[in-house]
């Protein structure tokens, strides 16, 4: 008997075994990476949003802490074909309802027929139908939070390798992933994390050498702060960015971003660079796209499945941004390249 329910948009529920008990509620997304569950689900860029694995058997390597992306787990809940102990138990103990046993490719075709959607779940020996039916009533959409990056971002400053010899960089931290912090520090570079919300004031008393927009979750509007940094400091700074990041940058020098259809999560995303025509296979995350670069921004690399834009540049102004994670973890370390390119950016400032 079902001990865990899956209510998508349009009411339709699928039945389930609870593998971590509790309600949740976010919008359901896949990832289709077959290694790599403990970074995706440790990553700040999954907050309010359920996971499911398109990949049937998560869990079968353990869980191992130094492999985490953040300090704690950020998908609302996880669906899986199947679940290990390991995992299951990492996620009871992070109060993360997890549940397996249910057809995965039934619930990708419909996310990838109908777009992104809107869930809830209920799991354990409380579930029911109706719980599941009532989270999903309340789940918003991911653009209407509003505040999400107060959820995710450090509540003070924070410097890593404070004794570097390299660049000093103020990263803003969205919701970044650790190892965009450690590809900084193995360069040397000296990295202050700031809040999401810090000011012009706060990234000028560090004098740095880069300013770095990091991952982060939702819809990059909900990002004013860091926005109007960009604004400000553009042409004074060298300015990188990651996903949200590149979003980011994007809306503050007169792009625009859209919702995608059901977004890109994975690890063998192939992207062009339109300069050297080589393709390089690339982690991704993300729910939103730019849409429009503006007048300031070469897009510089492209989705070879879709053609978004996966990299923004602006040669005179110092500025380059990935829409796809050059950090890996998971995934590919085929784009490491661009940590050095944006610290040679920063060193001739
Ligand atoms: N990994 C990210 O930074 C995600 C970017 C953004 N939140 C999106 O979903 O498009």
């Amino acid at each position: 008997m079902a001990d865990a329910y899956v209510a998508l948009e349009g009411e339709r529920v699928v039945e389930a075994r609870s593998r971590a008990p509790g309600q949740a509620r976010g919008e359901v997304v896949f990832t289709t990476a077959y290694t790599g569950y403990e970074e995706s689900l440790t990553d700040p860029s999954y907050e309010e949003q359920i996971l499911t694995f398109s990949y049937p058997l998560i869990g079968n390597y353990g869980v191992r802490e130094e492999r985490f992306e953040s300090d704690r787990v950020h998908p609302r809940a996880a669906v899986a074909r199947e679940l290990t102990d390991d995992v299951a138990e990492w996620l009871e103990s992070e109060d993360v309802p997890a549940v397996d046993h249910l057809d995965t490719r039934d619930v990708v075709t419909e996310i990838r027929d109908e777009g992104a959607m809107k869930c809830g779940i209920s799991a354990g020996p409380d579930a029911s139908e109706e719980e599941a039916l009532e989270q999903l009533r309340q789940c918003k959409h991911m653009s209407d939070h509003t505040t999400i990056g107060e959820q995710v971002s450090v509540d003070e400053v924070e410097v890593h390798n404070e004794d570097g010899d390299g660049a000093t960089v103020a990263l803003v931290d969205c919701g970044a992933k650790g190892s965009i912090i450690s590809s900084l520090v193995e360069r040397d570079a000296v990295v202050h994390v700031f809040p999401h919300d810090a000011t012009r004031d706060d990234v000028e008393s560090v004098d740095p050498d880069l300013l770095f927009i990091s991952n982060g979750p939702g819809d990059p509007v909900n990002f004013g702060a860091a926005g109007e940094l960009v604004e400000q400091k553009v042409g004074e700074v060298p300015l990188a960015g990651i996903c949200l990041g590149q979003q980011v940058v994007a809306n503050a020098l007169g792009g625009e971003t859209e919702k995608m259809e059901f977004g890109h999560r994975g690890v063998n995303q192939p992207v062009r660079d339109l300069r050297s025509g080589r393709v390089v296979m690339t982690t991704q995350n993300h729910g939103y796209t730019v849409a429009d670069p503006g007048e300031k921004l070469d897009v510089t690399q492209v989705n070879v499945n879709d053609d978004t834009p996966e990299g923004l540049e602006n040669g005179d102004l110092d500025i380059i941004t990935r829409q796809y994670h050059p950090e890996a973890n998971p995934g590919p370390n085929d784009s490491l390249d661009f940590f050095d390119d944006v610290l040679a950016m920063a060193s001739k400032s």
